[in-house]
């Protein structure tokens, strides 16, 4: 099989109190060799169930999925010898070791020999500033260190399919840069390095991706390059408005009267600068003065209005019904 990630019809059940619902719905997408492949949805769309399964954490309940051209529930041992997964959140050891004693135990756990392994850990920790670092405690690194040495981890294996889930969730800037340049040029070096990444941030989606797959609620609604799936969108029309705050109800109401006209409308408060935000797309450029009457009609005041190129962020708007920032905050 010519390809590094397969998976058809993958569904996953769980059970709710006494109930069960899908959290995987039916879900097929393949993965080439050598691409970057984003997995972006808001919380509870699946993506971290997805990862858990390709990796063997987790059987499906039906379906199919293949690592490596290799069965997720019959070749377990298979798939682990070439994968590996890193989780943004989770720690990089056991805190008694140090940073090399934890990355060594880890290459040992891979069976790599003793002069290679010393050879990565120093390659990959220099690569991510933090060779002055290797004698320091696991449990005495900051967040964005331990994420690092993560990152680290999940490099020094060499697996031929990574799975990144949420890499730079919470670090800094720089930080997060660094993350994501390493990535890029880590599966540039060889043809058959493949990583499946989630992350909620849609400009890094944007930045690293060669294609994406949105998933809501356990679907995948859209899969393209980036490229794509905002050409898929450019028909339609963009405007940012600010306006004075805009309370819940007044919100509720002045989204679905524009919904009766068929125009899409997200508010978001930014209540330290008094100030709301509204998110519009239009069919027609023309439709821009319903807003402004509605707006009005409200008894809101309209502090600027701009048109704008459509982001991918727009295209998980008009997809999912919402923003995925807002998700964190929710
Ligand atoms: N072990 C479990 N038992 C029951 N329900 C679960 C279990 N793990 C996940 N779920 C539920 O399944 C759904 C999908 O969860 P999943 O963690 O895959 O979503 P996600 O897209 O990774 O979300 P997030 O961005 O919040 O991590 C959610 O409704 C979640 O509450």
């Amino acid at each position: 099989m010519d390809k590094a990630i397969v998976v058809e019809n993958l569904k996953r059940v769980y059970k709710k109190g006494k109930d069960s619902f899908f959290a995987l719905d039916g879900i097929s997408f393949e993965v080439h060799y050598g691409e970057i492949f984003g997995f972006l949805g808001p919380n509870g769309a699946g993506k971290t169930t997805t990862i858990k399964i390709l990796s063997t954490l987790l059987y499906p309940t039906s379906g199919k999925a293949f690592v490596g051209g290799f069965d997720v529930e019959k070749e377990v041992q298979k798939i682990r010898e070439i994968i590996n997964l890193v989780s943004g959140g989770e720690s990089a050891g056991y805190g008694i070791l140090t940073v090399k004693e934890s990355l060594w135990m880890f290459s040992q756990f891979y069976g790599i020999p003793t002069n290679e392994a010393s050879k990565r850990i120093e390659h990959y920790l220099k690569l991510v500033g933090m060779w002055d670092s290797k004698d320091t405690l696991l449990n005495r690194l900051s967040t964005g260190m331990m994420q690092k040495v993560n990152l680290v981890r999940g490099l020094i294996t060499d697996p031929k399919i990574l799975f990144l889930d949420e890499p730079t969730i919470g670090l800094d800037v720089e930080a997060a840069r660094t993350i994501r340049s390493i990535v890029s040029e880590w599966v540039k070096e060889k043809p058959t390095r493949t990583v499946l990444l989630t992350t909620h941030y849609m400009a890094e989606a944007d930045e690293l991706c060669d294609r994406i797959a949105i998933i809501n609620k356990g679907r995948i609604v859209a899969l393209d390059t980036p490229e794509n799936l905002k050409k898929a969108i450019s028909d339609e029309i963009f405007f940012e408005i600010e306006t004075s705050i805009v309370p819940k109800e007044t919100s509720q109401i002045l989204t679905n009267d524009l919904k009766e006209f068929g125009i899409n409308c997200l508010i978001k408060d930014h209540i330290e600068r008094g100030v709301s935000t509204l998110s519009v797309i239009l069919k027609e450029e023309k439709d821009i003065a319903k807003v402004i009457q509605k707006i009005v009609e409200v008894n809101k005041e309209i502090l600027s209005l701009r048109k704008i190129e459509p982001t991918l962020e727009d295209v998980f708007i008009k997809l999912v019904g919402k923003r995925l920032e807002d998700e964190e905050t929710n």
